[in-house]
């Protein structure tokens, strides 16, 4: 298989986070013959050195480095023309925004890229197939962002909802820790069914609730990254969920993580934005409960079943 598309418009690239998904794309980009700076923050290269002159500048930290790096960011010297493109999949816990909502409210001349879908790192570090998705209200650039990221082996679609194609990211962990947890309990392949198509259900009655397409959490980044991490155990969350019902403690698994499961801060915003604003999120909720110690693995399973009957395709409360 042919592994990239050598450019003749190279363009300057600066990922900001050297983690498994910085390191991903960084090497994504290079393979297009971009010229890519890859900083994390124990970098000896200064934050301003690794932006100067970038046409793109990507971010790929954890949800909680957002804040502090778009603080850092906003007292430097960046060129009016870049474009900012986020990866990160999480809300915020102090403000409970997206991370994009962060990148657009500090920087609300420049264009916000998102870019999500299925796309988990060590397929792609392996050169296995795979798509995603980068959306912006700025079409244009996310068709410059599309370019830089294209491949035979790497296939970028454009999208007009950010908004959705964030929140499909970012809910899907959720789901992927509920996953995870049916998957150590051996349940089934129904149940497995069962939880997808009903945590999809949740995700879309949140992300309507809150101003996204519908339709987006049909593509890619919703029901596309909700298959690959539910269902995989290179999946983080997934993982997460998985020795929960092993019987081993939340904080014994992140300490032993490679990485950051995101799934786990989400889910607290989430329910608790969803109590406030009155979002039925039963699923989400006994994930909440499970991660706080609150429920052993199979009371969640069985307050999830034991709940009053209803018809399948009532939107507000199923
Ligand atoms: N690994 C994957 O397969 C994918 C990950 N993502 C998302 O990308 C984000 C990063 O994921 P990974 O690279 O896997 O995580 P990771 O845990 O491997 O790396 C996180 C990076 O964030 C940086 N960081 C954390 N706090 C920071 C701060 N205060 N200031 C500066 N940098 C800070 C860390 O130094 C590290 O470079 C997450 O939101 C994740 O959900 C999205 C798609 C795929
Ligand atoms: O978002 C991902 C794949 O699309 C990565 O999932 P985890 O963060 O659960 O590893």
């Amino acid at each position: 298989m042919e592994t990239n598309q050598e450019t003749d418009n190279p363009k300057s690239i600066a990922i900001l986070g050297s983690g498994a998904w910085g390191t991903t794309l960084a090497m994504l980009a290079e393979a297009n013959g971009h010229n890519v700076r890859l900083w994390s923050r124990q970098n000896s290269q200064s934050l301003q050195d690794a932006i100067a002159s970038a046409d793109i500048v990507l971010s790929a930290v954890s949800m909680k480095g957002v804040r502090p790096i778009v603080q850092q960011l906003s007292s430097l010297v960046i060129s009016p023309q870049t474009i900012f493109v986020t990866a990160t999949k999480g809300l915020d816990s102090s403000t409970t925004c997206t991370p994009s909502q962060i990148w657009q409210a500090a920087f609300p001349s420049h264009p916000v890229v998102i870019l999500a879908g299925p796309n988990l790192s060590k397929e792609i570090q392996a050169e296995l197939p795979a798509a995603t998705v980068v959306a912006s209200k700025q079409a244009d650039a996310a068709v410059v962002v599309q370019a830089v990221f294209n491949s035979s082996r790497f296939r970028v679609y454009t999208n007009n909802d950010p908004l959705g194609v964030e929140l499909g990211g970012t809910l899907k962990n959720v789901m992927a820790i509920a996953a995870g947890a049916c998957d150590g309990l051996q349940l089934g392949t129904n149940a497995k069914a069962a939880l997808l198509t009903r945590g999809l259900a949740e995700i879309i009655r949140i992300g309507d609730s809150w101003g996204a397409n519908t339709d987006t959490f049909y593509g890619l980044s919703g029901l596309g990254d909700l298959l690959a991490t539910c269902n995989s155990a290179l999946s983080r969350n997934y993982q997460v969920g998985y020795k929960l019902a092993q019987g081993e403690k939340l904080p014994a698994i992140l300490a032993s993580l490679e990485g950051t499961a995101e799934g786990v801060n989400t889910t607290e915003v989430l329910v608790q934005l969803a109590e406030q604003q009155g979002i039925y999120v039963p699923i989400s909720y006994q994930v909440y409960r499970l991660l706080k110690g609150e429920v052993t693995p199979q009371a969640a399973v069985e307050a999830l079943m034991l709940r009053d009957v209803k018809p399948e395709n009532n939107p507000a409360n199923n």
